[in-house]
């Protein structure tokens, strides 16, 4: 089920605009007129349904934000709306834990909100590292972080943010503090450097406003950014979002260039990149697998090319999850590949017979039309010339299962195994 987002507003207007770009970022739209239609409509929903509330300032029944206070009561992250703002009304609003606010005043604060909606859901999956021994200082962090759905950590010296980058893989961004107990925030900067790059987990350097040389010393040492404290709420998660935003950028990118575009499984180029890591951690053995898609050409001429397409991914997904411990990739055509580190002949063999026969059960279903299909795969463990040599010899087997009639796994004799 999509999360659902709590509108309470009496514009209709604006009601309409912020449901349409809450169904842009792929989540349902729950609106309510006054703090007391919102206040019934919570009463009779599961709070955890709820990503969110976006709530206007001034509402009939509720003029000075109470509506504010009930939706945060109901620990619902709230953004605010508001036709004018203050000073005082501004620093009201920030003071009550509010994930941000939207002054509407322009068509263009409607697109941050937009941003704003796609990251609250987006950030549940993203891990934050907070490193600086200053309580008050890390919790303000932590505090702010989790107002906007990040998986937060916390460590008080270096040593403890290195331990936690090792333990959780799902940490994009550390805010590095100047001064730690037991190493310089550049010295850890240093240490984070060698494991991963800029591109792989960005880092914040925290410095002084009275000393500008650490800011500077922090991004030659290879920082994404850095903050000088004290820092503004608004900064400190612009400056979170801007980053994070960068490292998911660039992973989509690698994404793009390292998948088919059809299936989603890894292409040729990042087949080889993998299998030749994974040579590199020398393992006991090897197999490697060439599977093709038996008459491939007669499903596109009777059931037309989109059915091919359909079949083709209906079969990358088979290959993916059988093999998902390997390496799979889909080299291209009707053809695909595994690499199987650490499994020996008469495994492999166990695992393509089976893969073989569930495929040959499947039936195809597309627009209406059942068939089936089979597959042919040529299976090698003789590992000594390396994968362009196992890619040889799977594809001189695949030939013979091929000329022998299809739907069969043809490998090298179990006892000549090296
Ligand atoms: N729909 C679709 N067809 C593809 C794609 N890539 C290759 N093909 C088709 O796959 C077919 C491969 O045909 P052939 O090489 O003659 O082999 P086959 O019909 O599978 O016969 P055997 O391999 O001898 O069993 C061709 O018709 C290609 O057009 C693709 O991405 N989508």
């Amino acid at each position: 089920m999509r999360p659902k987002v709590l509108i309470i507003d009496d514009n209709e207007q604006s009601v309409d605009v912020i449901a349409s770009l809450i169904l842009k970022a792929q989540l349902t739209p729950v609106k309510a007129t006054s703090l007391t239609a919102a206040q019934h409509i919570f009463s009779h929903s599961a709070p955890e349904d709820f990503l969110c509330a976006i709530v206007d300032y001034r509402l009939p029944d509720a003029p000075i934000g109470q509506a504010i206070d009930f939706t945060l009561a109901s620990f619902l992250p709230t953004i605010v709306t508001t036709e004018f703002l203050d000073p005082e009304t501004r620093a009201g609003i920030l003071n009550k834990n509010v994930i941000d606010y939207i002054l509407k005043e322009n068509e263009q604060v409607y697109e941050y909100l937009s941003v704003l909606l796609s990251r609250l859901h987006k950030n549940k999956s993203e891990g934050v590292l907070v490193v600086d021994s200053a309580r008050v200082s890390r919790q303000r962090s932590i505090s702010l972080l989790q107002r906007h759905n990040f998986i937060t950590h916390e460590a008080t010296t270096g040593q403890q943010g290195l331990d936690a980058l090792t333990r959780y893989s799902l940490i994009k961004l550390v805010i590095v503090a100047n001064k730690l107990p037991d190493m310089s925030g550049i010295a850890l900067l240093n240490e984070i450097r060698k494991r991963a790059s800029k591109d792989d987990i960005a880092v914040i350097g925290l410095s002084d406003h009275s000393d500008t040389g650490v800011s500077a010393r922090f991004i030659k040492s290879g920082a994404n950014d850095y903050l000088a404290q004290p820092y503004g709420q608004e900064e400190f998660l612009c400056r979170i979002m801007q980053n994070i935003e960068y490292i998911e950028n660039i992973e989509l990118i690698r994404r793009a260039a390292n998948s088919d575009f059809l299936t989603g499984l890894p292409n040729r180029r990042h087949f080889f990149e993998r299998a030749a890591a994974a040579t590199q951690l020398v393992p006991k053995c090897q197999t490697l697998a060439l599977i093709d898609i038996d008459l491939f050409k007669s499903v596109n001429d009777t059931y037309g090319h989109d059915c091919g397409d359909y079949t083709l991914r209906e079969i990358a997904k088979l290959v993916s999850s059988t093999f998902a411990a390997h390496i799979p990739a889909r080299f291209g055509g009707e053809e695909f590949c595994v690499f199987l580190p650490n499994v020996d002949l008469p495994s492999a063999i166990h695992l393509f017979e089976a893969f073989r026969e569930e495929l040959a059960q499947i039936t195809f279903k597309f627009e209406g039309k059942t068939f089936h299909c089979t597959v042919s795969i040529g299976l090698t463990a003789i590992a000594t010339g390396g994968v362009n040599s196992m890619l040889r010899k799977a594809d001189e087997y695949l030939y013979q299962a091929k000329a022998s009639g299809r739907n069969q796994v043809v490998h090298d004799p179990v006892k000549e195994v090296v």
